[in-house]
């Protein structure tokens, strides 16, 4: 029976042909052939070492040799060859006096280079230094020298010794220099010089003038493309130094808010007893001129004290080596520059709450509570030592010294009937209070203390925060504010009914990171099933959002989408873990401090790697779609992602076993929750009761490394959040969101089942194919930066090349295999092809 033959498998069969016989598909022309290679290559390397010692050699002998070969036509070979003092005989010596004297003078020492790395090349295929580009520039050295070198001895008329210097080229060329004008040439060679730097190494910029008046402006570096509102920013600049300077220097510092502590002059019932005052809490006059975050403000990352311009593709070296010219042409890697003048919001876009907005806690209040609480106690036997209050925002803390004897289980099992007595709810007891020695029993106030995100975001320790990830949590029951960094939790979970405070906490978070972070340093991967609650964030997209190459909506509510994003963050993860191992480093920090220092090598794939933070409004509504499928995906990142930056926050209403799964839950050291329902979901959270107890309205307990604190949650409104978003997201952005590697999912499949037709190449091929493999890295990424191409087109031609045999089919996180290991076999391809 004859084997119907599809188009499909005459790609296959021309793939194996590919991958298998090179030999048999006819292209072994010489240079494709290996032998031919190490011949050639080892002539060069042979002729490099010979150059190099018949020139040093001509350098000591020359001049005895000199006349001996202006003779040399007139004798018998044999008698001029054995007068030579050269090392390499009359060979060497006519060889090194023509490039030597007649042409580039002591320049001529760069031949012997440029041969050695061509037989380098082709010896290793390997390349030290990048071939095409070193022989340009050792070509343009060579001529430069010798003209330079050409004018001294012109200028000191010592035509006589200085000629191997020079040279012919360099003398001949500053003699008619000298003709045309005068001693004027050297202006003509400095300006060569001049030229050929900016021109070969891309420089836009020119060392910096620090004018005292305009140390703004003079930070910042030119770029070409930002010719646009020159003026008009230069003005800003000189405002916002007004502006900035002062708070760079000194944020304005709130009047530290005192903890309230007044004695009550009477002791109570014969006890020793504390209590606190009314509150003094305020932060002195709001600040006149609106404190500003600069860069060099909240960048913790240090930028280097010299603007750099973000050069990535100037590093030569291999990695791990430091890349001393690029670090000396523009300084250290500064990943901001590439938005250098994006503005960080300013703390004034949030609204400032008044003074009587503070908790108001009254003295009878208190000694009424004090009074309930030490009776309570009594009624069941227990006496106290003393009795002290602190005033939280939203609760006062009584912390209780028991007599001795007492048994702390005894005033736990009393928490209802002090609640009862107290006719409060939200009373939970803390016996006894870690590193304290006390009891603690927490009052909710009855008018309770709003903290806005204002107050708490002007304090030193939220913008003197050198944390990575800072997110400011809220008010502890010391008045304290609470700053974690959730690059260090490294995950947290987050729970709480409906309508207490969920969402105005993941705000809050979100806002945190975006007043610390500049855009190149953080992507946000922001995941809604509820469809309503992020959706202000999509201004941010070309600033802070990553998503799938192909997406159309920044902000992810569709489950399917989730799922795709979810395993595209793994390949993500998996990503920078190659990197990572490939650098040596141990994680994101230290790898991106390697890069900053010009010591990782952008040629092989490294680059400066932002902080990836993905949120997940509504885990309950994922799981009961698709459960398994955003399950896994979310503990494998959780369980791996937290040395290589990707973090995430994943709340829920409901906090059920079937939604916080064993998986997650164990992956998830942070968890933070707002009021719960019953105290198995309190327990489902935060393996232990007492957020059933909660007050609502950001009353939250925060567990971490097995402490648990009872947090006030800051207040941020959704008119603060659009007023932060539309501030961002109005300046000037990246071209598109961050791209998140491919995931094909189910809409994918191999390339024979999307029907590749090769006969219809894109313009793009041949090139696309070079590219790939003289990098021999098979990427879509690289195809895209590189040839400057959209995703999309990226996509078809990886597909084209596949389907032509030139890289390996999609690996998931792989990496493609490049099929072709040389470019002159592949040339052969292609010219087979056209
Ligand atoms: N930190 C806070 N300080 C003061 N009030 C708050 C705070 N957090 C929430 N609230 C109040 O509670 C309301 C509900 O909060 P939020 O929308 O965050 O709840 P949620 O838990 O996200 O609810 P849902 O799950 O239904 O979306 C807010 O509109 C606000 O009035």
């Amino acid at each position: 029976m004859t084997q119907p033959i599809n188009r499909q498998n005459s790609i296959r069969n021309d793939r194996t042909k590919a991958r298998t016989s090179p030999v048999s598909m006819k292209w072994p022309t010489w240079q494709a052939d290996r032998r031919s290679q190490l011949a050639l290559g080892g002539l060069l390397i042979l002729l490099a070492i010979g150059l190099t010692v018949a020139f040093c050699s001509y350098l000591l002998t020359g001049q005895a040799d000199q006349s001996v070969l202006s003779n040399v036509t007139g004798a018998p070979l044999r008698e001029s060859g054995t007068e030579m003092r050269n090392f390499l005989g009359i060979l060497g010596a006519y060889i090194a006096h023509v490039f030597i004297f007649r042409w580039f003078g002591i320049a001529a020492l760069g031949i012997p280079v440029i041969l050695f790395l061509s037989g380098c090349k082709l010896v290793f295929n390997y390349e030290f230094l990048p071939l095409s580009r070193t022989t340009k520039a050792v070509l343009f050295y060579m001529t430069w020298i010798s003209a330079l070198a050409g004018y001294v001895v012109l200028a000191t008329d010592s035509i006589g010794q200085g000629s191997v210097w020079c040279g012919g080229i360099g003398y001949e060329v500053n003699v008619w220099l000298y003709n045309l004008i005068g001693w004027g040439g050297i202006a003509i060679i400095g300006f060569a010089l001049f030229v050929f730097l900016v021109f070969f190494y891309g420089i836009t910029k020119l060392p910096s003038l620090s004018l005292p008046q305009r140390p703004v402006s003079a930070s910042k570096p030119s770029y070409d493309n930002e010719e646009e509102d020159l003026e008009e920013d230069d003005e800003d600049d000189v405002k916002d130094f007004i502006d900035v300077k002062p708070a760079t220097n000194g944020v304005q510092k709130p009047v530290p808010a005192p903890t309230p502590t007044v004695d009550t002059p009477e002791p109570l019932n014969g006890h020793e007893t504390e209590t606190k005052p009314e509150k003094v809490n305020g932060s002195g006059p709001p600040a006149k001129k609106p404190l500003t975050f600069t860069i060099a403000d909240t960048t913790p990352i240090e930028p280097a004290s010299e603007p750099s311009q973000p050069v990535a593709e100037a590093y030569a070296g291999p990695t791990d080596e430091v890349d001393e010219d690029a670090l000396k042409l523009h300084g250290l890697y500064d990943p901001t520059l590439d938005l250098p003048r994006y503005q960080f919001p300013t703390i004034d876009l949030l609204t400032e709450y008044p003074e009587n907005k503070k908790a108001q806690v009254s003295a009878e209040e208190l000694e009424a509570n004090k009074d309930r609480i030490v009776e309570t106690l009594q009624n069941y036997g227990i006496t106290i030592d003393s009795i002290k209050a602190t005033i939280g925002p939203t609760v006062t803390l009584y912390e209780i010294i028991p007599a001795a004897g007492v048994r702390i289980s005894k005033i736990k099992s009393l928490e209802d009937d002090i609640a009862l007595s107290l006719a409060a709810l939200g009373i939970r007891i803390i016996a006894p209070m870690p590193g304290q020695g006390t009891i603690g029993i927490e009052v909710p106030n009855k008018n309770r203390e709003m903290v806005a995100m204002r107050s708490v975001m002007s304090t030193d320790k939220f913008t003197k925060s050198n944390f990575e990830l800072p997110v400011v949590m809220g008010k502890t029951i010391s008045n304290e504010i609470y700053v974690a960094d959730l690059a260090k939790m490294p995950h947290l979970l987050m729970a709480g009914a409906t309508g207490q405070g969920k969402s105005v906490g993941l705000n809050v978070l979100l806002t945190s990171l975006i007043y610390k972070k500049h855009p190149s340093q953080l992507k946000l991967i922001l995941v809604d099933p509820k469809k309503v609650e992020l959706t202000l964030f999509n201004k941010l997209e070309r600033h802070f959002l990553a998503q799938l190459p192909d997406s159309d909506e920044p902000i992810i509510t569709d489950t399917k989408k989730v799922v795709n994003t979810l395993n595209s963050l793994c390949i993500e993860m998996d990503n920078r873990y190659n990197l990572l191992k490939d650098a040596q480093c141990r994680n994101l920090k230290e790898y991106n401090a390697k890069f900053i220092q010009r010591r990782l090598n952008p040629e092989k794939g490294h680059k400066f790697l932002p902080y990836i933070v993905l949120v997940i409004d509504e885990l309950a509504d994922l799981m009961m779609t698709a459960g398994k499928e955003v399950e896994q995906p979310i503990a494998r990142l959780a369980q791996l992602a937290r040395a290589i930056g990707i973090h995430l926050v994943v709340a829920t209403q409901r906090p059920s076993v079937n939604v916080i799964t064993g998986l997650i839950k164990a992956n998830f050291p942070a968890r933070l929750s707002f009021k719960v329902t019953s105290k198995i979901d309190s327990r489902t959270i935060l393996d232990t009761g007492g957020a059933e107890q909660l007050v609502g309205m950001g009353d939250m307990l925060f567990s971490s490394n097995s402490d648990i604190v009872r947090l006030q949650c800051p207040f941020v409104d959704t008119n603060e959040i659009e007023d932060i978003c539309e501030f961002v997201g109005s300046q000037r952005g990246y071209d598109s969101a961050y791209n998140l590697p491919e995931f094909a999912g189910d809409d994918g499949g191999s390339v024979e089942e999307r029907e590749v037709d090769l006969e219809n190449r894109d313009p793009m091929f041949d090139e696309a194919a070079r590219l790939v493999v003289n990098h021999q890295q098979g990427s879509t990424s690289l195809i895209q930066r590189r040839l400057k191409l959209g995703y999309n087109r990226a996509g078809r031609l990886i597909d084209q090349l596949e389907a032509a045999g030139i890289v390996g089919a999609f690996e998931g996180s792989k990496a493609r295999e490049v099929l072709i290991h040389d470019i002159s076999t592949l040339e052969e391809i292609l010219k087979n092809m056209n």
